[in-house]
């Protein structure tokens, strides 16, 4: 399989583990820059073990995977943090720390990942907050804060490292469909500004309203829209 140097993912012939047990196996497909993919497939199919082991969560024992430059085949505990960096995660439980600000929310990431100018931390804080919408918000509690800007702050906590890409598993899963298309508005501007995104989701309406290349695990295999059909139906 030809993969070209645009690809931001690209897996070949991967397997996915749970322990022992296969979940996913012969798995390849490539995102390239800028894309949007979706990640659909039944519960327990295996979207989410696919998602981890992309950001180096679990092991990828067989099969070789580059995701923003870097080997995760060959990648060892020291430079995880680094292809962190290039990357950004967004979960369905927002994962905020509670007994601290937003922009210390924000801070702790900058921080974590080497940034020790005050100054330009601060700059960084108030674009980000500025991107999804919350540039009032820096100095609130998160439980001062509704269900979905807690998602916003998550995004931009995901977006203070430019990442390449942004895995997001079920971001709209505990939103009501008001919020959801506030958040997927949010997702289609960033990656209309050069990001790709691969999002794991059960919401058939979002594919609906938007459209774009989806990757369905199904019996242990990952089935890619832009190669064969499927029926989409099946899997929600
Ligand atoms: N930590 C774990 N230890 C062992 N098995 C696990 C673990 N997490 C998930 N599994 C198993 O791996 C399989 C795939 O689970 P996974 O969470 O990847 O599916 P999913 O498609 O993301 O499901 P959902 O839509 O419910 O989030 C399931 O059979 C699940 O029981």
């Amino acid at each position: 399989m030809e993969f070209s140097s645009n690809s931001v993912v690209q897996l070949q012939k991967v397997s996915i583990f749970q322990e022992v047990n296969t979940i996913l196996a012969e798995v390849s497909f490539a995102i390239e820059k800028g894309e949007f993919v979706y990640l659909v497939g039944r519960t327990g199919s295996g979207k989410s073990s696919l998602l981890k082991t992309l950001y180096a969560d679990l092991p990828l024992k067989v099969g070789t995977a580059q995701v923003a430059g870097f080997n995760i085949h060959a990648i060892n505990w020291s430079q995880v943090p680094y292809l962190r960096r290039k990357i950004g995660i967004v979960f369905q439980d927002f994962q905020l720390l509670f007994d601290r600000s937003v922009s210390d929310n924000l801070r702790f990431v900058l921080k974590a990942t080497g940034w020790k100018d005050n100054s330009k931390i601060k700059n960084r804080i108030s674009e980000v907050l500025m991107r999804v919408g919350l540039d009032s918000a820096a100095n609130k509690m998160p439980h001062q804060l509704s269900g979905g800007e807690q998602q916003r702050v998550v995004i931009a906590r995901a977006l203070l490292n430019e990442p390449v890409i942004l895995f997001a598993d079920e971001p709209t899963g505990n939103l009501d469909p008001d919020v959801t298309q506030g958040i997927m508005e949010l997702f289609q501007e960033i990656n209309n500004s050069g990001t790709a995104i691969l999002m794991a989701t059960h919401n058939h309406h979002i594919l609906k309203r938007y459209p774009r290349r989806i990757l369905k695990c199904e019996r242990g295999r990952v089935l890619d829209s832009a190669k064969e059909t499927f029926d989409l139906v099946d899997g929600f």
